[in-house]
């Protein structure tokens, strides 16, 4: 797909809270300065990559970016769940992601149940992907050793 691997850093910011609340999946939100910056036809939907908080371990994560449709928003977003648990949350920080691969498009759907379900789909689907060599070698890629700044979202 157009312009994967993409390689995105910026602060986390607050979200609708939704995330951890109503679908017990939280994701970290990037501000809406980051959001601008992504290409203008970069595809809506979900996909899979590594993330990084601070200068954090490297873990597998799973991203949406658009309208949300089940919520109706008006702003586009991009989320980044990070398949790891964290002991406190980060808002603040820089997260550093590398989006590699797409998983599917941005749904609505008739249930709560039916929008998790797809979720944890989206992390089993990103788990299995993210074990094949070839992605693995993204986890050990400089972006993710630089100092906070030098590289901002390019590819
Ligand atoms: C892997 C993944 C897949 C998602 N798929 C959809 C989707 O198909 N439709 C949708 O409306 N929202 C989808 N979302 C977005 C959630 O609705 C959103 O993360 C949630 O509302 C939390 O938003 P908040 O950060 O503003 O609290 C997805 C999120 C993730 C992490
Ligand atoms: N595994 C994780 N992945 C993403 N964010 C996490 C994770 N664990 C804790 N968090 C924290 O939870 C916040 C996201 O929760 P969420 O309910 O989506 O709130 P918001 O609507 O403000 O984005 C993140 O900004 C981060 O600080
Ligand atoms: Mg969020």
């Amino acid at each position: 797909m157009r312009h994967l691997p993409y390689f995105c850093r910026g602060e986390v910011v607050k979200g609708f809270g939704r995330g951890s609340k109503e679908l017990g999946i939280p994701t970290a939100n990037f501000s809406e300065q980051v959001v601008e910056s992504f290409p203008s036809d970069i595809s809506t939907g979900i996909y899979y990559g590594w993330a990084c908080v601070g200068n954090g371990d490297v873990h597998k994560m799973v991203l949406s970016i658009g309208w949300n449709p089940f919520y109706k928003n008006i702003k586009k977003s991009v989320e980044t769940h990070i398949i790891h648990t964290f002991k406190e949350d980060f808002y603040g920080e820089i997260l550093s992601i590398v989006i590699i691969g797409y998983i599917r498009p941005e749904k609505n759907f008739d249930s709560l149940e039916a929008l998790i379900s797809a979720i944890q789909e989206d992390i089993e689907e990103a788990n299995r992907q993210l074990d094949l060599p070839e992605h693995l070698k993204l986890k050990d890629d400089n972006f993710f050793h630089l100092p906070e700044g030098k590289i901002v979202n390019s590819h």
